[in-house]
């Protein structure tokens, strides 16, 4: 039998096919976390002119370079207002921050060591030479490019983009994603499952981290398993036109497992199912027309790290990001860890910090696929490649840190 699939050839069949949604524009108001589709450059440049820090006296330093000067006030320059005369020697202008500096002015002295009397001036301290002037073009020029393509706008990014005078920006869409749960046990939470039944639970934190990613889902239920059902349910999906579908369970070998038949019944090509990773291992992939199909394990923890590892990174190529995984991070471990097997591992584990400052990864204590309770205590995942040597508590390992 071939070698199982490792989870980074996996990934590179997800993310082949994959390319970078249209762009289009989107106005600045709701731009938050969309990704550039273009490099945006300086419409202006930032501050304009020089301009005044603070609210005080626009002088020439020549003229405040003791103590004790005493100057002539020949005109005001609030923000917003340039005043068009020349600052002579022995003279000033009353300036308040973000004032332009006016002509043959080069310092302001601030306020509070400023004595007024009618048009006449007197500073108690000395100013020194370009004191309090924000100079031109300090935060930035025209041209300049600031945000690049490819960024995931942050919201200091949008203030950003909106002092370079940009009202909306060139971002890809964001992809569809549609959530398809299969299963007879299903129930919704909220309602009394009856026999053998459970509560639906993992389509919640993965539409959560998809939302996160910046995805629109889409929710197409629960489908039982029976082949009619999960066909209609995935010709539900292509009439939504969405760009991916996740479906949870029926991806192992039991009869009962359908989803694979649905989705090649109705044309899908299979990139793979069955990787070396643990949890995860039914993990399936393949490409429906244009729709690319992600078919995790039902189990919840299985199917929550596959989406971390697989779904995760499809969203971000579907917006254009380079940053495509989440990245890995050295920590040490908390207990011993012992020798792999040959499927990559995902401990869940609970991150601390340790006295000398170091991230410490600690596995929960149970680490069965399909238990929510430790899944919600770990805020990371502890990797162990395939075959890694056992690691004594202390020693050194990488974790990635799971989304909040
Ligand atoms: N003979 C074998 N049996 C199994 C294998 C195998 O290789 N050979 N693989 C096991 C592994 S590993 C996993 S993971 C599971 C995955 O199976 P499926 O993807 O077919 O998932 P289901 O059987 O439908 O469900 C598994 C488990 O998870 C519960 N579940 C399903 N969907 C949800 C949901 N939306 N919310 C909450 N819980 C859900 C379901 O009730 C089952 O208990 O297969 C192993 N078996
Ligand atoms: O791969 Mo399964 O997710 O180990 O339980």
């Amino acid at each position: 039998m071939a070698a199982p699939l490792s989870v980074a050839d996996a990934l590179a069949r997800v993310l082949d096919p994959a390319a970078p949604l249209p762009a289009e524009t989107v106005p600045l108001a709701q731009a938050h976390g969309r990704v550039l589709a273009e490099d945006l450059a300086a419409r202006r440049t930032q501050p304009p002119d020089d301009v005044s820090a603070m609210d005080g006296y626009a002088v020439r330093a020549a003229d405040v370079a003791a103590p004790g000067a005493r100057l002539r006030v020949i005109g005001e320059v609030p923000a917003g207002r340039p005043f068009d005369g020349t600052v002579g020697p022995g003279e000033t202008a009353r300036i308040f921050t973000g004032g332009v500096m006016p002509a043959g002015a080069d310092t302001v002295v601030v306020q509070e060591v400023a004595t007024r009397d009618g048009d006449t001036v007197t500073f108690s301290a000395a100013g020194t030479p370009g004191r309090h002037v924000r100079r031109r073009g300090r935060d930035f020029a025209t041209g300049a490019v600031l945000l690049r393509r490819g960024r995931r706008l942050t919201m200091r990014d949008l203030a950003l983009a909106a002092a370079m005078n940009h009202p909306a920006v060139p971002a890809h869409r964001r992809p569809r994603v549609g959530l398809l749960a299969t299963g007879d046990e299903l129930v919704p939470p909220g309602t009394e499952p009856g026999p053998g039944r459970i509560v639906y639970s993992n389509g919640f934190a993965i539409g959560a981290l998809a939302r996160h990613e910046g995805a629109d889902t889409i929710d197409l239920g629960i489908v039982p398993d029976r082949l009619d059902e999960t066909v209609a349910a995935i010709r539900r999906a292509r009439a939504e036109a969405v760009d991916v579908l996740v479906t949870t369970g029926g991806a192992s070998v039991g009869d009962y497992d359908l989803v694979q038949t649905a989705l090649a019944s109705e044309g899908m090509r299979l990139a793979f199912w069955k990787i070396a990773m643990r949890p995860g291992r039914p993990l399936m992939s393949g490409r429906l027309g244009e729709v690319h199909v992600l078919g995790l394990p039902g189990n919840p923890v299985s199917s929550f790290v596959t989406a971390v590892l697989f779904l995760v990174p499809l969203l971000r190529r579907l917006q254009g990001r380079g940053d495509l995984s989440i990245p890995d991070e050295p920590a040490i471990a908390g207990a011993a860890l012992k020798e792999n097997d040959e499927r990559a591992d995902f401990l869940r584990a609970m991150l601390s910090t340790d006295a000398e400052g170091r991230l410490v990864a600690t596995p929960v204590t149970d680490q069965d696929s399909s238990l929510l309770a430790p899944l919600g205590l770990a805020d990371g995942l502890l990797l162990r490649a395939p075959h890694a040597a056992p690691v004594p508590a202390g020693g050194p390992c990488r974790v990635i840190r799971l989304p909040a």
